[in-house]
């Protein structure tokens, strides 16, 4: 059992067509998230988290690079992963009984029906009801039902939590977070409700420009920041560090460093929330990457290509 889930070094993929980074919707992606982590993957529209876990589900190939998962190309592993995409495709002529039946016929020996049932039952669905008749939520609780009967070690999940009710949505993410831990799992899922991820997640990836910006366990990543604010002259306090955002606040200037050095005399020195990280780096874009030892893969590109084949 490899201790690594997704492991991906100067992955690209580039699609056909015109697009404003000639193509490419991922470029040059390097990392690794540790089995068992609780991930969530965060970014811009359009900034290549779908095609991340695409890629990771094996329904896409790289156009330079690799990534493995489980310690294998994604294809090999296929058994051991679940994916629910963000249009949450199922057969819309099936009956919330018949689509677990299929759940259960597509994954012999690992399938937990129990498990499956009650998720839909919480949801009070009529089993006799047919997947094209149900709400939007309604579909993304059978979808969940379905991927977590299934069991996996990797469960990838593309904005699961969307369209769900809040009630429904924190009920489920419950299911969701006490399945991961009793079994090991590890999760990722991308998002946009920031709020969520800092309850639920223990690792963070932040796509941007088809990129990783950060990458790291979230202590890690909260430990190498802070929110600093003061009304001294701006160079001493800025001067050593790498600022990612600075603005003018009521009580002087704000900021959020990557501290290299002592904070200047006068300045007070705060521990940022994930929040106050995720919404620094999306004012600012060319704020430099940082991917903390944990998160940075172990292997090259060519290192993992000779694993996968051999
Ligand atoms: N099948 C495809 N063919 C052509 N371009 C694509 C395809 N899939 C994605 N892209 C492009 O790749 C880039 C990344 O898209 P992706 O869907 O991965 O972004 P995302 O971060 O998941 O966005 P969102 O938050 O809006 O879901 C975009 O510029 C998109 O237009």
């Amino acid at each position: 059992m490899t201790d690594t889930a997704i492991e991906a070094a100067a992955l690209g993929k580039r699609f056909g067509g015109p697009s404003r980074r000639g193509g490419w919707a991922l470029r040059d992606c390097g990392f690794r998230l540790p089995a068992g982590r609780i991930c969530a993957v965060v970014g811009p529209n359009g900034a290549g988290k779908s095609t991340l876990l695409a890629h990771a589900a094996g329904l896409l190939e790289p156009t330079e690079g690799t990534l493995t998962v489980l310690g294998s190309h994604p294809s090999a592993a296929r058994e051991r992963i679940a994916y629910v995409a963000q249009d949450k495709p199922l057969y819309p002529q099936l009956t919330v009984t018949e689509t677990l039946r299929l759940g259960h016929e597509l994954n012999p020996g690992r399938w937990d029906a129990a498990l499956a049932e009650r998720i839909v039952t919480d949801g009070h669905l009529d089993p006799a009801a047919r997947i094209r008749d149900l709400s939007g939520g309604q579909r993304t609780r059978v979808a969940l039902a379905l991927v977590l009967g299934k069991r996996p070690e990797l469960l990838l999940l593309d904005e699961p939590m969307a369209d769900l009710d809040p009630l429904a949505r924190h009920q489920l993410m419950g299911t969701l977070l006490a399945e991961a831990a009793e079994h090991g799992t590890t999760v990722v899922m991308s998002s946009h409700i920031l709020g969520e991820l800092a309850h639920a997640c223990d690792f963070l990836l932040l796509v941007g420009d088809g990129r990783i910006r950060l990458g790291g366990a979230i202590d890690d990543l909260v430990a190498a920041h802070r929110l600093i604010t003061g009304r001294g002259p701006l160079t001493d306090a800025l001067a050593p560090h790498t600022v990612i955002e600075s603005r003018a606040t009521g009580r002087g200037l704000t900021a959020l460093i990557r501290p290299a050095g002592p904070i200047a005399p006068g300045w007070e020195a705060a521990e940022p929330s994930l929040e106050d990280i995720l919404l620094a780096h999306l004012r600012s874009p060319d704020a430099p990457a940082l991917l903390t030892p944990g998160a940075t893969a172990r292997s090259s590109a060519s290192d993992m290509s000779a694993a996968v084949t051999a």
